[in-house]
């Protein structure tokens, strides 16, 4: 699945509804037991959430957007194909979810990528399941400092702190992760599929029971007016960084 949104692939709510549907068909399709993602923008894999969907909207489209965003990282961190993100650029944030939520994450060893959930950075915080997808990847001690300092980490950084497995030149991403997906595919479905639910059910159940509590914390918190502000500052910091 190759994601491309110009000019960053942010995650927006169409962007999050095409790819639940793309990911549920391809769940659906017997033949296909693996994908791997990865994006057709030049240099950035995915900026995550779109940031105009949290700022100045109406509380019932901060609940629907934040149900969308549930329904992804429900959809990926339960699926049971096998899923590689091949991360071919910078990837903050809801783009770090999205590579975290695979099974295996290889990066391109550019020294301009940067990959992290770097919500504290935004005066944002990232929710509960953000940080325990974090924390099953890398644990507990290095999420805590990195999500506490909304760090983002370079290729090199991210591959010694274990937030991704591999780095590899950019001309060599295709042909290793499909390397990957063939070693991960060897074995039998039913087996990798059952390990696969057993490490991930307790985190997956934990939002599934507080699914509701959770879209009204996001709303309560999104629409604070000085969390507003905060997400102002950074889209008009992003903008002048340009000029
Ligand atoms: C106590 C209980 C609390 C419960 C609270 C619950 C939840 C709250 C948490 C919500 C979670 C949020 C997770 C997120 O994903 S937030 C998004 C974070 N993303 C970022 O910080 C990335 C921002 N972007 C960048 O750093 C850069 O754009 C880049 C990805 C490195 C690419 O740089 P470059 O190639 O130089 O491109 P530009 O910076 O010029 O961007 C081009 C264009 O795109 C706009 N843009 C960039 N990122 C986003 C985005 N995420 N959303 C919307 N728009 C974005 C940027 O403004 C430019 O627009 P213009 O061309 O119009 O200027």
């Amino acid at each position: 699945m190759k994601f491309k949104s110009p000019p960053v692939n942010s995650l927006s709510l169409d962007f999050i509804t095409e790819f639940c549907i793309g990911l549920e068909k391809l769940e659906n399709n017997r033949e296909c037991r693996g994908v791997i993602f990865t994006s057709a923008v030049p240099n950035i894999f995915s900026s995550g959430l779109d940031i105009t969907e949290m700022c100045g909207k109406s509380m019932e489209h901060y609940a629907e957007f934040w149900r969308a965003v549930q329904e992804m990282w429900l959809r990926l961190y339960g699926s049971n194909m096998v899923t590689v993100a091949a991360v071919n650029g910078s990837s903050p944030a809801g783009g770090c979810l999205i590579a975290l939520t695979c099974d295996y994450r290889i990066m391109v060893e550019n020294p301009k990528f940067v990959i992290g959930l770097n919500e504290a950075q935004l005066g944002i915080v990232a929710p509960f399941w953000f940080k325990d997808t974090f924390v099953n990847t890398v644990g507990h001690r290095v999420a805590e400092r990195s999500l506490q300092l909304g760090s983002l980490h370079s290729a090199s950084e991210a591959h010694r702190l274990g937030l991704v497995d591999e780095l590899v030149p950019e001309v060599k991403l295709q042909e290793k992760a499909a390397a990957v997906m063939a070693q991960w595919l060897a074995l039998p479905d039913h087996a990798r599929q059952l390990t696969k639910s057993m490490m991930r059910k307790a985190v997956l159940d934990r939002l599934v029971a507080h699914r509701e509590e959770d879209v009204q914390n996001f709303v309560n918190f999104i629409s604070k007016e000085s969390i507003q502000k905060s997400l102002r500052m950074y889209m008009e910091m992003l903008k002048k960084k340009k000029r």
